[in-house]
């Protein structure tokens, strides 16, 4: 059965579908014609101009009139695809028809993430938030997890084969994942909005090996599997590559065959690394369920500024789950974006109106412009968006509590929410009495009472962000915030709390 979150109707998987394929019970409003399917890449920061050059069954300015002259289909708000042009969140489409598309019918649109850790990344929220435009502008957006695909390791954008993760680790990172895209979508889409996440164990577990070299084997050409990016670079490589991870995008292509046929999902949406799975997908629809109506699109990596990919497998990954990041550190990340990027996150990271976004990038030029005020926007908006407004909240109270001279009240959660990102120790409750010189050694803070000493001279010790003046100080009840937690500083950045127990 499928595990989707509240799956409005259940997937009708016995192993009837194998037998079904050229009967499909959706109705699309519109037939694309062959041609159309031939695919478009388009350029990177150019897309319109691309799109323009290439349209093939109707013109950019066909589409517009039709949108501005109110023909949207019910519930469809505003033209999808040129709102992620606008926030260069398009790379390729397959079709210059969904342009057209997007407004004569709600779509519904999936993205898939495969389980190989605990937690989503920086790099993957780009597909959340895709998936949301979608929604905004009135589709259906669908998230799914690859909990069979995960087993067998997507070969794009890999030198390496992936090690094989064990079932444990499997069942660990699909429910992490399942987690985060759940409290992600239902957290920004209307209460009574139905928030759908799938999990591809369901229906490829079903397959037989024989079923599905048979019935889908039969429709994939080796030339055209042959020529994917994932493969051809593989191939060149001294490990080459596994029939393994070689059939990974025939999985991917079935899924998206199944979830038009099951579902009446028609886009698949993804980074430009999945182009070659997304096409395998819309291909296998073509050739598989003799249907035209797939799409696929997919969206620029988003990159650091030395040109690598936020991921979960280079360093440092920016991670989603307040578990593996605090909201307060998730923040700090985004704070930390270079000028020369942060107009560029803004506009694909946040919601924020593109001409509110334009106006911030003509203030950054202007001789009064406080330098980070755009970083700070950014990261508000997006630490909102994953954490939620008492994940910011957090957010925003940690910052001020550790920023270099801070004179923020200190309460206990904002200090339990800092041990996460700070070091921190525990003492017993005979604290009270002690005189600080001790507990700020036998805590660890400093190595010798001389060098608390020293601090203090140089105004450099703080007992809750308070500079400590005496060096007799003694510790008193009031010193303990909520009776459990209280924060030492040696100097701005050196910071340890300091649990109390009873
Ligand atoms: N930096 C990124 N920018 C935009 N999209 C990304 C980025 N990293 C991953 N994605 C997208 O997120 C989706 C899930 O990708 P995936 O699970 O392979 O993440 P990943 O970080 O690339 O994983 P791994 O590092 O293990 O390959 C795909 O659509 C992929 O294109
Ligand atoms: N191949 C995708 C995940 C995915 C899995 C199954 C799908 O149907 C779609 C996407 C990735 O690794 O990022």
């Amino acid at each position: 059965m499928a595990s989707g979150l509240c799956l409005s109707h259940s997937l009708l998987h016995t192993r009837g579908p194998l037998r079904r394929w050229c009967c499909s019970s959706l109705a699309f409003a519109s037939r694309p014609s062959a041609n159309a399917f031939l695919g478009a890449r388009y350029g990177n920061h150019n897309t319109l101009s691309v799109l323009r050059r290439s349209v093939v069954s109707c013109s950019a300015s066909s589409l517009s009139t039709a949108a501005s002259a109110g023909v949207a289909a019910e519930g469809v708000s505003r033209n999808v695809v040129e709102v992620l042009e606008e926030r260069g969140l398009i790379e390729s489409v397959t079709s210059e028809e969904l342009k057209a598309t997007c407004m004569k019918q709600r779509l519904k649109v999936y993205c898939g993430f495969d389980p190989t850790a605990e937690s989503l990344h920086l790099g993957n929220l780009l597909g959340i938030i895709v998936l949301s435009w979608f929604q905004r502008c009135g589709h259906i957006p669908v998230a799914l997890i690859g909990g069979a695909t995960g087993r067998i390791g997507d070969p794009s954008g890999k030198s390496k084969e992936r090690p094989a993760l064990d079932d444990d680790t499997l069942v660990r990172n699909v429910n992490g994942i399942r987690k985060i895209l759940s409290n992600i979508l239902k957290g920004n889409s209307d209460e009574d909005e139905k928030v759908v996440v799938l999990n591809n164990y369901d229906w490829l577990k079903e397959i037989s090996l024989l079923d599905f070299l048979k019935d889908v084997g039969k429709y994939a050409r080796v030339g055209t599997m042959m020529a994917k990016e994932s493969v051809k670079a593989r191939l060149n490589s001294e490990d080459g590559m596994s029939y393994t991870e070689f059939t990974y995008q025939l999985l991917q292509g079935y899924d998206f065959v199944h979830l038009f046929r099951e579902e009446g999902i028609s886009v698949q949406i993804g980074g430009s690394d999945q182009w070659g799975n997304i096409t395998a997908g819309t291909d296998l629809v073509r050739r598989l369920l003799q249907q035209e109506g797939a799409y696929g699109l997919t969206f620029p990596l988003l990159l650091k500024s030395d040109g690598t990919k936020f991921g979960k497998s280079e360093s440092g990954a920016i991670w989603l789950a307040p578990s593996s990041l605090s909201p307060y550190n998730f923040y700090q990340h985004l704070f930390a974006t270079p000028d020369a990027d942060v107009i560029k996150f803004m506009k694909r990271l946040t919601f924020v109106d593109i001409k509110e976004i334009e106006a911030l990038e003509a203030s950054m030029k202007q001789p009064g412009y406080a330098p980070n005020s755009v970083q700070k926007r950014l990261a508000e908006e997006v630490t909102r968006f994953v954490h939620g407004e008492q994940g910011l909240t957090e957010a925003l109270k940690a910052t001020q509590a550790l920023a270099p001279g801070a004179a923020a009240a200190l309460d206990s959660q904002t200090l339990e929410a800092i041990a996460q990102d700070v070091p921190s120790c525990s003492i017993s409750y005979s604290v009270v009495g002690k005189p600080l010189v001790d507990v700020s050694v036998s805590t660890g803070l400093l190595q010798s009472k001389a060098a608390v000493r020293r601090l203090i001279k140089q105004g450099g010790l703080y007992l809750n962000n308070v500079k400590v003046e005496d060096e007799g100080k003694t510790m008193v009840a009031e010193d303990i915030i909520d009776d459990k937690i209280f924060l030492l500083s040696a100097g701005k950045k050196n910071r340890l709390v300091v649990r109390v127990t009873r």
